[in-house]
């Protein structure tokens, strides 16, 4: 079941195989067996990730639109707009070192944003194949991609306060493939976790560039920020800076998911100036994503005392951006909770 966008963008996850009954689609995002390069012609901005071992493991994310869609590419990246959202998204191809493609894939993408009006961004998406492993210079390649990725946020101006909420998360193959949730005019404030260090701030232990990203991003169809929706970036079990609970996947998940009820929970609401505030059962179009296979049915065991059963999961088995995480979870609330 998809969910229109109206005021403000969402998604649903799709059976690879129901895709074809869905209209007013603005992206479709497949996570499946095989990596592309981003395609627009069937309307909307496609774009394949290898994130699943066979079809039958994969879905899509698919934003919807009740307006009309128009689409084009650019430089590499394809793109989606509908006059007040944009999707785009684009690939690295597999590399050596990713620095410098990053830097300017990603330089690319900002700049066109820019030009078709999509300045407010809301959400950014990496998937990072052979994560943990050295580049050919020995660097860690996620850290590579951070390198190039920080680049060019600072040469588009973009203030670390500025920075949208994201994930950057291993992948089966493909490079690096990226996409972006835009906005033209919606309120978008970032939100930070006070149990965490900003990971703009990040001391250079955990390489050259810090990973240039917001917690979160609360978006408000208004300018009092009210009856918004929040985007919740990966989120694992790091405490300050540290990860804590290296090898214990069970003990990595709950923290993980501490660290996102305080994130959406009233305290850091009132931190950031924002009403709304919400719960674990809150959160949908779940993401988790599972470093070890035979850990995944502890994990979701887990998850299931916390999510609501009426909430979309999916379980990914790759690698994550620290070699000591065994886990990471993202989300969307889509409906603020009040209540006292
Ligand atoms: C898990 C963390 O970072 C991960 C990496 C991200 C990135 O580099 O964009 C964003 C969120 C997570 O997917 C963290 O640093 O807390």
């Amino acid at each position: 079941m998809t969910q229109q966008i109206s005021a403000l963008p969402t998604a649903a996850f799709v059976p690879l195989d129901e895709l074809d009954e869905i209209s007013g689609v603005l992206g479709a995002i497949h996570y499946t067996d095989g990596a592309s390069d981003p395609d627009v012609s069937p309307g909307h901005l496609r774009l394949d990730l290898h994130m699943a071992r066979e079809p039958a493991e994969g879905f899509a994310e698919v934003w919807t639109t009740d307006r009309p869609v128009e689409t084009g590419e650019s430089g590499g990246i394809g793109y989606a707009h509908d006059g007040e959202h944009l999707i785009c998204g684009g690939r690295v191809p597999p590399s050596g070192n990713y620095a410098e493609a990053t830097r300017a894939a990603y330089t690319t993408m900002l700049e066109l944003m820019e030009s078709l009006g999509y300045q407010r961004c809301a959400r950014m998406w990496n998937f990072v194949n052979d994560i943990n492993a050295d580049n050919a210079d020995g660097l860690e390649v996620y850290r590579d991609f951070c390198l190039g990725r920080a680049e060019a946020f600072e040469a588009r101006n973009f203030s670390d306060t500025s920075v949208p909420a994201a994930t950057g998360i291993g992948s089966l193959g493909g490079g690096i493939s990226f996409y972006v949730l835009a906005s033209r005019s919606n309120t978008l404030t970032p939100i930070e976790n006070s149990k965490q260090v900003s990971a703009y701030n990040y001391p250079k232990q955990y390489g050259p560039r810090p990973p240039k990203f917001a917690r979160a991003t609360h978006v408000s169809a208004t300018e009092d920020r009210a009856a918004g929706q929040v985007y919740v970036s990966g989120t694992s079990s790091i405490r300050g800076h540290e990860t804590l609970f290296a090898g214990d996947v069970e003990k990595q998940t709950l923290l993980a998911l501490e660290n996102i009820a305080h994130l959406i929970g009233p305290e850091t609401a009132a931190d950031h100036r924002i009403e709304q505030h919400s719960t674990l059962a809150d959160l949908d179009t779940i993401k988790v994503y599972v470093r070890h296979r035979e850990d995944i049915p502890a994990v979701r065991r887990i998850c299931e005392e916390h999510f609501s059963p009426d909430a979309q999961v999916a379980y990914l088995n790759v690698d994550v951006c620290r070699a000591d995480l065994s886990v990471e979870l993202e989300g969307i609330v889509h409906a603020p909770r009040n209540e006292p």
